[in-house]
């Protein structure tokens, strides 16, 4: 085993940082036969024989996750065409797990709090079909511009809005309806200014004002920006206030989030392809970047925060999943442990559609690991919490 392991190219830094952390680098000796995972777009099923022709490879089903497929790990897939005009996505089987853990449902209202660039995010619309609402949330205004790009691309976007924002302090419920507000306007009889249907043609005027936001934004840095919403995200129509309006924890309680994503920021090392991206950038980036210990420490604490905030925003009855594409224990059980005592409302969920997955039990029972050698998926780490009623 270990020299198979010595014939992929890693470098010294992660091997080191696999060693502190206690990770055995032998989950990443079968990396080369690791398969590609693609999902079809719904819809799309039957032209599975012309996708197979344009991808020139055979399409297997994965048995235990439904719409997903494996296909060799030499096939690109942005070059194809079926990729191109929207028949397909590129997202690994793992991460398929960690959405499908949510139990998605017709009417849901989900919040997605680290989306870009927005693979999960279009599983969930995906699973959400006409009914219900996706908030998506990510720090990274490039990076969820491209998800913004993603959901038109797939036509996906009807029911979602997409916020720049910390999820660390991100504060706004899923919309609800506002029986007073909409066909009035303010009590002085001044007009107030509404949320038109979005488009990405704008006017000189509406560019302008799109700026000013921006410029705004930049200087108060907690105030969420709404760069997306498609026409039934329930945004249209809504005045300024109306959108930003925020409610108290108690109130969250009733009117919060049915479904919680945190698919947290991390150090990546559960994703050998990621990893081996710096091959090209340097592997000085690489410990620069990501394995850096100051770093990684930070990492935990912003972890933490972000399960913490994405739980407050979920209402009572509601389900949580926690995940990162890290194997490391600081990054995931150490963080599901500090939670869970922190947080009394919370109950660590036994995942039911785990019982037919490739992956093993975490550290901690309940808590899941999908890995190269086990699940031959990416490597990934998933919790499930449901919010308690008091
Ligand atoms: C693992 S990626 C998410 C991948 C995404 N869920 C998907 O399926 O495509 C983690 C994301 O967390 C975002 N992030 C980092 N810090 C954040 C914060 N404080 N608030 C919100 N998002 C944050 C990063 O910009 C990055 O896009």
């Amino acid at each position: 085993m270990e020299e198979e392991t010595l014939k992929l190219p890693l470098p010294d830094a992660f091997v080191d940082f696999l060693d502190a952390n206690g990770l055995d680098p032998s989950i990443y000796s079968q990396t080369d036969s690791t398969p590609r995972y693609i999902r079809l777009k719904p819809g799309c099923e039957s032209a599975l024989e012309e996708i197979e022709a344009d991808m020139e490879c055979k399409l297997e089903k994965v048995d235990w996750l439904p719409g997903f497929y494996s296909i060799p790990p030499t096939v690109h897939i942005a070059n194809s065409r079926s990729y191109r005009e929207g028949k397909i996505y590129g997202i690994d089987a793992a991460s398929g797990a960690a959405v499908s853990a949510l139990n998605i449902s017709a009417g849901d209202r989900v919040l997605d709090l680290c989306a870009a660039p927005g693979a999960k995010l279009c599983l969930i619309l995906d699973l959400l079909g006409e009914l219900g609402s996706v908030t998506g949330v990510d720090v990274a205004r490039h990076r969820l511009a491209a998800c913004r790009t993603m959901l038109q691309k797939y036509e996906l976007g009807d029911h979602c809005r997409l916020f720049v924002a910390d999820g660390t302090t991100f504060s706004l419920t899923p919309i609800r309806d506002h029986p007073d507000s909409k066909s009035c306007d303010s009590a002085l009889g001044e007009k107030v200014e509404r949320f038109k249907e979005w488009t990405s043609r704008r006017t000189w005027k509406e560019r302008k004002k799109a700026a000013r936001d921006r410029e705004n934004a930049a200087m108060n840095p907690g105030e969420p920006e709404l760069i997306f919403y498609g026409r039934r995200a329930g945004v249209v129509g809504l005045s300024k206030d109306e959108l930003y309006h925020t409610v108290c924890d108690s109130e969250i309680l009733s009117c919060g989030y049915d479904k919680v994503l945190v698919d947290a920021e991390c150090t990546h090392d559960g994703s050998i392809k990621h990893i081996q991206k710096f091959e090209h950038w340097g592997w000085k980036t690489l410990q620069r970047r990501v394995l850096d210990a100051e770093r990684t420490d930070n990492l935990t604490v912003l972890q933490l925060k972000l399960l913490s905030n994405g739980f407050r925003l979920l209402k009572a009855g509601g389900f949580l999943v926690y995940s990162t594409c890290s194997l490391t224990i600081a990054q995931n059980e150490d963080v599901v442990e500090q939670f869970l005592k922190e947080n009394a409302s919370a109950e660590l969920l036994e995942i039911e559609a785990a019982k037919s997955w490739p992956c093993r039990s975490g550290w901690i029972p309940k808590t899941l690991r999908f890995d190269p050698v086990t699940s031959q998926t990416s490597g990934l780490f998933v919790a499930k919490f449901k919010k308690l009623e008091n």
